[in-house]
């Protein structure tokens, strides 16, 4: 559970007396409630015998029953309270760590998995991890310590019994819930990754919903959520089946100690060596300790689950990629950027190689390239989401490999082949790129990209634009994501495949506003389109993992 330490543990240690707090209270309610019983099974007894010798106080226990269910109640209550604060903080602390540490994810590690599975990850197996609290650290922790007291004040009245009740309760507070958790450990992992291949199905049939429908694919895709969704059955049911038998292991063994109990009991009563009112007492007391260990059986059948679920976030990213910002240079506002013998690989076949390039500030070129040839490729390295195998990239002199990420991203800023429009207003969608910007700054850029008499018919700039942007058309899709990279201060535009989904008329006209929209920034276009004059100073090739002044294009 080192990884669960890991996500866990900050926050444990910066609250550890909130959590100490938690658990104590949680042990006080056990204590309470176990001291309850025996007083109880003690007043009785004592009660019932008085009858017969008239030599009994009652007014003792009948307070102590009294005191400890004002007690129980009370720190019952409290331990509700405390629990839940720290339950949820600690949540909320395991669910931003895992996030943070699955934001460290290059796209080329990302594009290595299933949408659903990343979702399934992030939702499902973080909710796994957050139990572990709640279902295994809090009821082992509080079985540990009153079961030992208790086993104490057992073997006070007699030895034997005590050493039996520990014995007893080692195995059905720790030794069956470990070979249980063992148990179901493969089943656990198998009902996690099955639950995950479910979500991606769903998510891949919504997709392509569609194209399911016009291909008579139903049936097809109907099939293997049946097939998936018995699978996920079966491990469940494993799980469960483990767990029954456990819980069912832990209830014999504690009626069989019941039994013993009685009978050591007996003994010792007819030996004189303890009293009616203690032993049956105690008897009650045991039982009552019981009922708090059930649980572990709960939580250990879950065991397998919280462990598959860590090891699939961890999986996710053994080795988080971090910005090399130890240097941290500070990159310059405008300057000449220049790419130096830049090789970038996914595998071990490089997609460019040694690529040169130079450009002044304010100089604009397109780059175009057979489909897959690595253009995308050249705006991600310049980017740093891919890294570079070799080679540099710098900027007004400065290695960009140097510098604060959140730096480069100021000065760079990308329009990627699937910018998204994000859920909520043009405003919002438009205000992620410079949140400083009036309206008068968001009609204008609404205005260059040619989407401004559309925003106004949909109402202004506080229309909602839906998820993903669905009631907007994809060509408006990409103007509003573009408004977004005009709205930007950097100092270098990287423009993948601009006009794509734009109409030729809206594409030539705002191609040729470029020049005066971009004014001083350095533009690279990448583009299979033809580009009107005077939009671009030159034009590149990408060909061979290498790049090529285009003398033959002219815009
Ligand atoms: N994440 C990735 N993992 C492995 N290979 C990748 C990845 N992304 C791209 N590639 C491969 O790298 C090569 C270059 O891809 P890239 O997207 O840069 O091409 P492109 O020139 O932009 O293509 P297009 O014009 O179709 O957009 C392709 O062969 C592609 O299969």
């Amino acid at each position: 559970m080192r990884f669960w330490w890991q996500l866990a543990g900050p926050w444990l240690k910066a609250h550890w007396r909130l959590s100490l707090f938690a658990l104590l209270l949680a042990l006080s309610t056990v204590f309470a409630g176990v001291g309850l019983l025996a007083v109880s099974g003690w007043f009785l007894t004592g009660a019932f015998l008085a009858g017969t010798t008239l030599t009994f106080n009652l007014f003792a226990p009948s307070a102590l029953v009294r005191g400890l269910s004002m007690w129980r109640i009370a720190s019952r209550y409290a331990e509700r309270v405390v629990g839940h604060r720290v339950t949820l903080d600690l949540q909320a602390e395991i669910r931003t760590r895992s996030f943070a540490h699955l934001a460290t994810l290059t796209p080329a590690q990302l594009a290595q998995y299933r949408d659903g599975d990343l979702v399934a990850r992030l939702i499902h197996d973080i909710e796994r991890l957050d139990t572990f609290f709640l279902l295994i650290i809090a009821p082992a922790f509080t079985a540990l310590i009153a079961g030992g007291v208790f086993s104490l004040l057992m073997g006070m009245a007699l030895p034997l019994m005590g050493w039996v009740l520990l014995v007893v309760l080692l195995l059905a507070a720790a030794v069956l819930p470990y070979l249980l958790a063992r148990r179901t450990a493969k089943a656990g992992l198998e009902a996690q990754k099955t639950h995950a291949d479910l979500r991606a199905l769903a998510h891949d049939a919504i997709a392509a919903h569609t194209d399911i429908l016009v291909f008579g694919m139903s049936g097809q895709a109907q099939a293997q959520f049946e097939q998936i969704g018995l699978r996920l059955a079966q491990a469940q049911k494993r799980v469960a089946n483990a767990g029954s038998w456990g819980t069912l292991l832990q209830q014999l063994l504690m009626g069989i100690f019941v039994l013993v109990l009685l009978w050591l009991g007996a003994e010792a009563h007819a030996q004189a060596e303890l009293a009616a009112p203690i032993w049956v007492g105690l008897l009650l007391g045991a039982m009552g300790l019981f009922e708090v260990i059930g649980p572990i059986m709960r939580g250990a059948s879950s065991l397998g689950a919280v462990q598959g679920a860590a090891q699939r976030l961890r999986d996710l990213a053994p080795a988080p990629i971090a910005p090399t910002d130890a240097a941290a240079v500070p990159l310059p506002q405008t300057g000449s950027l220049v790419l130096d013998q830049v090789t970038v690989a996914y595998d071990k076949t490089p997609v460019l190689q040694s690529v040169q390039l130079s450009l002044e500030q304010g100089q604009r070129i397109a780059i175009r390239g057979v489909s897959g040839t690595g253009k995308t490729t050249l705006l991600m390295a310049l980017m740093r989401v891919q890294p570079l195998r070799s080679g540099r990239i710098t900027y007004g002199g400065v290695d960009v490999a140097q510098v604060p990420l959140a730096q480069l991203y100021e000065r760079f800023a990308l329009l990627s082949q699937h910018s998204p429009v994000f859920m909520g207003t043009i405003r919002h969608n438009l205000l992620l790129a410079q949140p400083n910007a009036d309206d008068a700054r968001l009609w204008q850029v609404l205005a260059q990209v040619r989407l401004a008499e559309h925003v106004k018919a949909l109402g202004g700039l506080d229309a909602w634009v839906g998820e993903g942007g669905n009631t907007l058309s994809t060509g408006q899709i990409r103007r509003l994501s573009l408004a977004r990279v005009l709205l930007s201060k950097a100092s270098v535009w990287l423009l993948d495949e601009p006009t794509a989904g734009l109409d030729r008329l809206t594409a030539q006209a705002w191609l040729k506003d470029l020049h005066r929209v971009a004014a001083e920034r350095t533009v690279i276009i990448v583009t299979h389109a033809d580009l009107p004059a005077g939009v671009v100073d030159q034009n590149y090739v990408l060909r061979d993992r290498q790049l090529f002044l285009d003398e033959n294009t002219t815009n």
